[in-house]
């Protein structure tokens, strides 16, 4: 056995003190971590219980505000109820009835009828609750409305997913004052220009295509009154909008039927509350949208092409040239031409500094624009010519006045056109019996309207200025209301011998002051004075043909000049008669809303 030497004694305890050490180090750890376990469960504990707490408090936050806003709009629903309920109308449950019986039809006359038997039973002021949240309030007495449209500004905007495809999110008919008051301000700026002359002599331009239908052979073809109208006034805006260049456009007549049958179809999807996306239907008319923005960009990068590299003159041949030679159209560079373009056409539009518009945004403005004065002066000349064929005796009245008023000079001055009182009468007396809108829409947002201090429309309601009602109102008219009577508008007057003549004025709302009629008792002739004025025709308050206040037509004064100039030219040389084949039978003029039996007519060339 071998010994145990010092050494070897020496190493053994240097063995055994280190496993001991060794040992009291894992010990001490052990002991740190039961340590540290038995002082991070209260911890955690601690943690989870805040959380849980913190979330019970932010539920219980969030409870008492959704609370609070449900109570607050509860409050505002209430009252809103409670001011509704003050005003004159039938209980909640009929005319919810009645208004799904009357959206069903979609006819607007119907519901004018509607509202025009409600003013009789209830009086000026009418309410009629649409919904338990919508409330129409339909007003008639016209002193009433002077008042709600200098106080209401606002449109309900429309979130319709038809009207924003066809017209855009923002565009200037469907928004809130806030948001059309500088595009109004700028496109007034435009329209009111020096544009007068420029306008004068494309409504005439245009009126000399119409001479292509009475070239020998096809003089005395049948012509449609709404075609041709909607012809000649799409020519004339598109060329002030666009330029020259439209006149020539090759995809004009594309654009032309696009448009028309757009109008034709928004009213009809913007009726769907949910719009029907998945229908074949939607969808063409959405492919119909696209597709006419897509013709506005390439309108707006020809002019601009015309502008920079053809100079002011714009030819066929030229155009061609640019169709064939710069397929801008393909390369995508279109929308930075329409950028530029836009910047130039509507430059005068823009307000100081603060107004900034994109590309999208004109076109859709742009494109509006053109949707909404074709539609209402095409709907208005159509009426004028269909009129004025089966009322011989009044278009007589009218190629009298021009030729007195031209004295032999062809075509018609923009002088001339200014002192066509009688013309002028026959379009509002056309607008009078078929106005462009049934009814005009108002909206005060965020104040109640007060009209008195026991009649207060709340805010948010719907107000609806029922202009056929007020059109066909015997009190206004006259017992004659629904005969086409363009003298109505002037003022009738006798002259005894040798003394001025007096006037007297036939409509109570017309101004006695500004007379202006060539057209006497018996006929006679007055001699034309051109310092009267057609400012008592229209700025009488109960042809709500242009609208009133801050949201009235800025295109009015356009849209006299156009479609004055237009019907001058045509008159000078042509008459309008009825179509022999479909004579329309007058008594069968539907008397609310007056639609016209036939619009067929033929152009006969005048002897002068
Ligand atoms: C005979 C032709 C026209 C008629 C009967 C007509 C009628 C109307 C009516 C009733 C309104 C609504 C007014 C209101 O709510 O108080 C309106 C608005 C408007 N019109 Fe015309 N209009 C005609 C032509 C034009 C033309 C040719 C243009 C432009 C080129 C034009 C531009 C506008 C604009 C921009 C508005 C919207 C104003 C706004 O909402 O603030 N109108 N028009």
């Amino acid at each position: 056995m071998k010994s145990i030497t010092p050494l070897s004694f020496c190493k053994i305890s240097k063995l055994v003190g280190s496993l001991l050490g060794h040992w009291q180090h894992s010990c001490r750890q052990r002991e740190f971590c039961v340590h540290e376990v038995t002082m991070s469960r209260p911890f955690t504990l601690f943690l989870r219980e805040y959380a849980k707490r913190q979330a019970i408090t932010i539920l219980w936050l969030t409870l008492i505000l959704v609370t609070t806003l449900l109570l607050r709009r509860l409050a505002k629903l209430l009252r809103f109820w409670i001011k509704g309920n003050r005003l004159p109308g039938p209980p909640l449950k009929v005319p919810l009835g009645r208004f799904c019986a009357i959206s069903k039809t979609g006819c607007p006359s119907d519901f004018s009828i509607y509202l025009a038997a409600l003013h009789k039973q209830y009086g000026p002021i009418v309410r009629v609750w649409l919904g338990p949240t919508h409330l129409l309030v339909s007003v008639n007495d016209h002193e009433i409305i002077k008042n709600v449209m200098a106080l209401s500004k606002d449109r309900v905007p429309a979130t319709r997913t038809a009207l924003e495809l066809a017209f855009g999110k923002e565009s200037i008919f469907i928004s809130t004052y806030k948001k059309a008051r500088k595009k109004r301000f700028s496109l007034h700026r435009v329209l009111n220009g020096n544009i007068v002359e420029k306008l004068h002599s494309i409504s005439i331009q245009v009126c000399n295509q119409v001479d292509k239908w009475t070239t020998p052979g096809l003089s005395g073809m049948e012509l449609d009154a709404q075609v041709l109208s909607q012809h000649m006034v799409f020519s004339v805006l598109g060329a002030i909008l666009f330029g020259d260049s439209f006149l020539v456009w090759p995809s004009a007549e594309e654009f032309e039927k696009l448009l028309f049958m757009i109008s034709e179809k928004v009213c009809y999807w913007a009726r769907y509350p949910v719009t029907p996306f998945w229908t074949d239907g939607f969808k063409q008319y959405k492919e119909m949208c696209l597709r006419a923005q897509g013709l506005v960009e390439e309108i707006l990068a020809l002019s601009r092409y015309m502008k920079d590299k053809a100079g002011t003159c714009v030819t066929e041949h030229k155009i061609n040239q640019y169709y064939e030679g710069i397929s801008i159209f393909s390369t995508g560079t279109e929308t930075k031409y329409a950028e530029e373009v836009w910047e130039d056409t509507v430059d005068s539009m823009a307000v100081g500094q603060d107004f900034e518009a994109d590309a999208q945004d004109v076109h859709e403005n742009l494109f509006g624009t053109m949707f909404h004065g074709c539609r209402t002066m095409a709907v208005i000349m159509g009426c004028v010519l269909t009129r004025l064929a089966q009322h011989p005796e009044i278009q007589d009245k009218v190629h009298a006045e021009i030729d007195l008023v031209c004295g032999g000079r062809s075509p018609p001055s923009t002088d001339d056109i200014k002192k066509m009182k009688y013309l002028v009468a026959i379009l509002y007396e056309s607008a009078r019996l078929l106005p462009t809108r049934h009814l005009l829409q108002r909206c005060a947002l965020d104040h109640d309207l007060k009209l008195s201090p026991s009649t207060i429309i709340p805010a948010g309601a719907v107000i609806a200025l029922p202009v056929k009602v007020m059109n066909m109102d015997v009190q206004i008219w006259g017992h004659d209301v629904h005969e086409f009577n363009p003298d109505r508008f002037l003022q009738s007057f006798t002259a005894s011998d040798g003394k001025p003549l007096t006037y007297k004025s036939k409509n109570p709302f017309c101004n006695a002051q500004s007379p202006d009629v060539p057209w006497g008792v018996e006929g006679k002739r007055a001699s034309l004075d051109g310092k009267l004025s057609s400012k008592s025709l229209a700025s009488n308050p109960s042809l709500l043909l242009f609208g009133g206040g801050s949201r009235s037509c800025i295109g009015r004064t356009f849209a006299m000049t156009e479609m004055t100039s237009l019907l001058a030219s045509l008159f000078q040389r042509y008459k309008v008669e009825v179509s022999l084949e479909e004579a329309p039978d007058r008594c069968n003029i539907n008397i609310m809303s007056q639609l016209l039996p036939s619009s067929k007519f033929t152009l006969v060339p005048r002897q002068q």
